[in-house]
């Protein structure tokens, strides 16, 4: 019997048909973007000349299997495009990334791409982003004191953990804070904010840096545009 395809395999999918000859490719992180990568390998395989870059330990192992080939972000002068998923994403395109660890990579080739698609199914979209926690990068040597900083300003925090109850830690040995806000009034502001905590590397706040937003809805694809590419 032949079963319909997600929502996310939906949009994963679809993204790959912005992917040319030639271009230098982000290759985000995660469950949606899972199906992009797949796609790709098998375009890979027939014939399409790309190279990428990968955000994650875990989408250069999926790359590698699929013989797409990988370059490291400091040996090229552009990427292209980045296709990523989102935890959230608000009407702004403002997004809350990172639900998988992959922030700091991720926000790095976001902000070295020409343009960023986001592939989300439709339960990302939302009005207002907070609901899902925030994750934030810190290192180790300081995350009780981020940690202490985050609560005098009435911001709880939960250490991220992995299976074994241990601390988790990201591809740059980092830890990670989840921040349970609710809402975000001012996710500007509240970036700002977190950019100036030593101890802090990186926050899963994505401002002005996604342009365009492919939703997987029902069995149809929805694109939504924002701005021009940089
Ligand atoms: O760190 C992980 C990334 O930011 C993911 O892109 C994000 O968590 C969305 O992942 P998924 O497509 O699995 O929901």
């Amino acid at each position: 019997m032949k079963h319909s395809k997600s929502e996310k395999q939906i949009a994963g999918e679809k993204a790959t048909d912005y992917i040319k000859d030639g271009m230098v490719v982000g290759l985000g992180t995660g469950s949606t973007v899972y199906y992009t990568i797949k796609r790709l390998g098998t375009l890979v395989k027939k014939g399409l000349k790309i190279e990428a870059v990968s955000t994650s330990s875990a989408t250069t192992k999926l790359a590698k299997s699929l013989g797409i080939p990988l370059v490291s972000a400091n040996d090229v002068s552009r990427i292209d495009v980045t296709i990523d998923g989102a935890d959230e994403i608000d009407p702004r395109f403002y997004a809350i990334k990172g639900g998988g660890g992959a922030l700091l990579y991720e926000k790095i080739v976001a902000t070295i791409s020409r343009k960023v698609i986001c592939v989300v199914d439709s339960t990302k979209l939302t009005n207002q982003i907070g609901r899902f926690p925030l994750p934030v990068e810190v290192v180790p040597f300081a995350y009780k004191h981020v940690l202490k900083k985050l609560a005098k300003n009435g911001l709880e925090a939960t250490l991220r953990l992995n299976e074994d109850k241990k601390p988790y830690l990201t591809d740059e040995k980092n830890m990670i804070l989840d921040l349970r806000l609710g809402r975000i009034e001012s996710p500007t502001e509240l970036a700002d904010w977190l950019n100036g905590i030593p101890g802090i590397v990186e926050h899963g706040l994505f401002i002005d840096l996604i342009n365009e937003v492919m939703v997987g809805e029902k069995n149809l694809c929805k694109i939504l545009k924002r701005k021009q590419d940089r």
